[in-house]
């Protein structure tokens, strides 16, 4: 087989309640709407002898050293299930944030095992593409089949594909990594403690835009509090979201810094846009769609 190729897409969480931490593991159970971005990294994989990762492109430098790359664990783990795995050499064209709460590490392990499952005629379901998803970290299943669903538990837990309509939206990065487990800690939630906020939302399949908004507005991102005491830099980017004319919600995106804004149309979300580049021509700003 000859060159295989897939998009690595930003994963945003429109919601994300933390219902509490579990007992065991102290990891968080989350229940979150998450949905895609058209914004991606490009994966390639030329199928060959040596296992090889090569990453190019604007954020490849801030994705830390080859050996530890999402891309490579996860085909470690996979190659762990599968007795006599082909695989060969990736190339990974990096351009989303690092460290950035939206999953762009993740995406890149989950567009990896979709490459690896394709060369290897595995379906994504398969027991042992699943396992490595999971074994590589708790946003990758999620990002296996990048379409907008519920996901559960730590991350375990896929919903059905939830048939959305794509909403028109800008994504704000302030240029400040934020990694993920200190913002957790800064729930300061004990191992087993539950919380009791209001229930998520149920959001069912084929919601128009304006449903959809409204489904959603009532929810929460529990993380953004935290994430604020730790970059407090997000505050300014909701806020600069929230001032542009059309913006319908602003809501940081899984542990931040990136924070999206819902707009009534395309050409609100790009005019946007261009007005929070002009402000703030070092932060990563996209005008794009999520679904
Ligand atoms: C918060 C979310 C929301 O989608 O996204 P990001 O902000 O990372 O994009 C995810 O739950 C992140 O998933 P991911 O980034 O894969 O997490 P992992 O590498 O598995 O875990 C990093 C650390 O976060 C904490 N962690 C993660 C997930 C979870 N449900 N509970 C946790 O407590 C743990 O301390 C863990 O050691
Ligand atoms: N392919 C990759 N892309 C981005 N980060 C990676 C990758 N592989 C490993 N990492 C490491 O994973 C960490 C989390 O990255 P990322 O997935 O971008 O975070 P987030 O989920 O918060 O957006 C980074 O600190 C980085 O060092």
């Amino acid at each position: 087989m000859s060159l295989l190729t897939t998009r690595a897409p930003a994963k945003i969480n429109l919601t994300l309640h933390v219902l509490g931490r579990r007992p065991g593991d102290g990891y968080h159970a989350l229940e979150s709407l998450v949905a895609f971005a058209e914004v991606a990294d490009m994966l390639e994989l030329v199928p060959g002898p040596d296992l090889a990762l090569e990453v190019s492109g604007p954020t490849a430098g801030p994705a830390g050293p080859l050996d530890d790359n999402l891309v490579l664990r996860a085909a470690r783990h996979l190659a762990a299930g599968v007795d006599g795995m082909r695989h060969g050499a990736f190339r990974l064209h990096k351009q989303l944030p690092v460290a950035a709460g939206i999953g762009g590490g993740s995406s890149d392990a989950a567009a990896a095992l979709r490459l690896l499952a394709e060369l290897n005629r595995l379906p994504l379901g398969h027991p042992a593409v699943i396992a490595a998803a999971r074994a590589t970290g708790a946003d990758v299943p999620v990002c296996l089949d990048p379409r907008a669903r519920m996901m559960r538990g730590a991350g375990e837990e896929i919903g059905p594909v939830l048939d959305l309509a794509s909403l028109p939206a800008v994504l704000v990065n302030p240029g400040v990594p934020v990694a993920t487990a200190p913002v957790f800690k800064a729930l300061g939630l004990a191992v087993g403690q539950r919380l009791d906020g209001a229930a998520h939302p149920v959001i069912g399949s084929g919601l128009d835009a304006t449903s959809l908004l409204g489904a959603i507005a009532p929810a929460r991102n529990d993380l953004e509090a935290p994430a604020l005491t730790v970059a407090p830099v997000i505050g300014e980017a909701l806020a600069l979201l929230r001032a542009q004319g059309g913006c319908r919600l602003a809501r940081m995106s899984g542990s931040g810094a990136t924070v999206f804004a819902i707009f009534a149309d395309d050409g609100a979300a790009e005019a946007a846009a261009g007005a929070i580049r002009a402000l703030q021509p070092n932060w990563w700003v996209e005008s794009t769609r999520l679904a």
